[in-house]
């Protein structure tokens, strides 16, 4: 095992003041006195109008680690070394304060581990997010639950989340441009994938008998081949719907996957009978606060981004910010393109860093637009939108259960939001409302408030709404995804065999990766 120092990764910075951390043995200095934000709670204000891009720069040069602050046990303790950071012990350490990592802590508590959760944000709750607002909190990031999806009701349940039924009365507006007849032929083409996925074994698609030839093709490919060409435009908008990217971004066998993990076409795109079918009250992020709020005292940090991770023969030790964790294993449960910026000690298998790199995120903003009521609905509109042209092509009614206030929330995603994204603000603002306008009447082109979360803009997150395989990744790196890697254990949304990149999938992975440490350690 290496011990040479590992240089930290570039990485967003947290706002406050930077403490240099080291594998060093040697620490000086008092503990730091910052106030604990509560787990909830955003630490940058929200102003009504904006993109959560950080204006700031996302990256900066990891701290090159200087010698006087590293030397080893031989070195003169010098009196210049102002090192606030905090050494702390668990049973296991867990990086990462989204549903997977909550849930798994939750476990670890109940068989009587002591966890430590440490979360680079000032909230938790990862891509769930309930953004204030004026006039109402809107659904920024993950909101919506459907049948089949059972570990996350019981978890909604358990913690006393109520669900209410999506919005949907009423006509939704369709607007393709090969009309009735390709939507017609694209639920043909979507019913033969469904065929296709059934050949899938669940936990493993890349031992499937058609794997090799499946992933090395590019779903784009197979749409082009299979489809007429006004089908493509219908393909391509449930495509960006469901992976927030383009089909060229996919290989076929990720595609059929992501079906199999679901179960079928309609649990994915369906609203009532789907994924879509149902929203929590307070939103989806109520479910990590309060996740949070059980655990014991001092069992999570918030601001603490990790930066490295590092096997001992009798342990690991996770470094973060101001932070180092002693623990017996560690469950690192954040979407894979944060947890290749990770610094491994030793480095992890061959593959293990690949992986990291080919499962890549879609693109989504996400747009809430706020209104005195939910007007559309006394037209006999859903608020539903579906078309085949960017930049908006999807809509839901997002309003609160009540109907208090109205909310129409858009997405544009793969390419059109990496469009949308190169616009100046106000540019950004007037193309998604021309879009409403259009389909909504003239009232839906003056909310009240608007708001845009554009998730890859979120250096904590860096796309959504899950890591996606393009051709090759999943008969390379498929096997990969939940092996451990001795004492360090993988959760997140996207490790999950059922409902793969779904709030279901990150918590039945929390569970899974608990169950792992508990069998390793065995309970007390
Ligand atoms: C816009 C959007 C819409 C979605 N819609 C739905 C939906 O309707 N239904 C549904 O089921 N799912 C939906 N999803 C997906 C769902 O939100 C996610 O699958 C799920 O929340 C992932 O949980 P997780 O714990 O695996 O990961 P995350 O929620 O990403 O949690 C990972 C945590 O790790 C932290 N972290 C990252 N790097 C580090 C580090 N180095 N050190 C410390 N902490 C770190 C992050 O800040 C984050 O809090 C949506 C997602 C988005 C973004």
């Amino acid at each position: 095992m290496s011990r040479t120092p590992p240089t930290f990764p570039s990485g967003p910075r947290t706002g406050r003041s930077r403490r240099i951390s080291c594998w060093c043995p040697i620490r000086t200095g008092a503990p730091s006195s910052r106030p604990a934000p509560s787990p909830g709670a955003a630490r940058s204000p929200t102003t009504a109008t904006t993109t959560t891009s950080p204006a700031s720069p996302t990256t900066f040069s990891g701290p090159s680690l200087p010698a006087s602050r590293c030397a080893g046990p031989t070195a003169t303790p010098s009196t210049e070394v102002d090192d606030l950071s905090r050494d702390e012990t668990a049973d296991v350490a867990v990086v990462g304060a989204g549903l997977a990592g909550l849930v798994a802590a939750r476990d670890l508590r109940r068989a009587g581990l002591r966890p430590l959760v440490i979360e680079a944000r000032d909230r938790v709750g990862g891509r769930t997010w309930t953004r204030p607002a004026p006039g109402g909190a809107v659904e920024a990031g993950g909101q919506f639950i459907g049948p089949t999806q059972d570990r996350l009701a019981v978890l909604a349940g358990d913690l006393g989340v109520a669900t209410f039924a999506t919005y949907h009365a009423g006509r939704t507006r369709i607007d393709l441009a090969g009309g009735r007849l390709a939507y017609k032929r694209a639920k043909r083409l979507l019913a033969d994938l469904e065929r296709m996925a059934s050949e899938l074994p669940p936990e493993a698609p890349w031992a499937a008998a058609h794997a090799v030839e499946w992933d090395a093709r590019p779903f784009d490919d197979w749409l082009r081949s299979s489809g007429e060409p006004d089908t493509f435009g219908v393909m391509r908008m449930v495509t960006a719907a469901v992976f927030a990217a383009e089909p060229a971004e996919l290989s076929l066998l990720h595609v059929l996957a992501y079906i199999r993990s679901a179960g079928s076409v309609d649990l994915l795109t369906e609203v009532a009978g789907g994924a879509q079918e149902r929203r929590f009250v307070g939103g989806a992020q109520e479910l990590s606060v309060r996740l949070a709020g059980a655990l014991g005292p001092g069992d999570l940090r918030l601001g603490a981004p990790v930066r490295g991770v590092r096997q001992t023969p009798d342990g690991v030790e996770v470094l973060a910010e101001d932070l180092t964790v002693r623990a017996r294993r560690a469950i690192v449960a954040v979407p894979p393109v944060l947890g290749g910026r990770i610094e491994y000690d030793p480095p992890p298998p061959a593959g293990r860093a690949d992986l990291h790199r080919r499962m890549t995120p879609g693109s989504t903003i996400k747009i809430n637009c706020l209104y005195g009521a939910p007007f559309w609905r006394d037209e006999g509109l859903s608020g539903g939108l579906m078309r085949d042209r960017g930049p908006v092509t999807v809509t839901f009614d997002n309003s609160p259960p009540d109907g208090a206030h109205g909310v129409l929330v858009a997405f544009s995603q793969g390419d059109d939001a990496r469009a949308l994204a190169r616009l100046p603000a106000g540019a950004r603002r007037a193309a998604v409302l021309e879009v409403l306008g259009r389909y909504f009447g003239e009232r839906a082109a003056r909310p009240s408030e608007y708001l845009e979360t554009d998730w890859t803009g979120e250096p904590w997150t860096r796309g959504c709404f899950g890591g996606n395989f393009g051709p090759g990744g999943w008969t390379r790196y498929g096997p990969l995804l939940r092996e451990p890697f001795d004492r360090v254990h993988w959760a997140g949304a996207e490790t999950s065999a059922v409902w793969m990149n779904y709030m279901e999938g990150a918590v039945r992975s929390g569970e899974r990766a608990a169950a792992e440490v508990i069998a390793a350690l065995g309970t007390p």
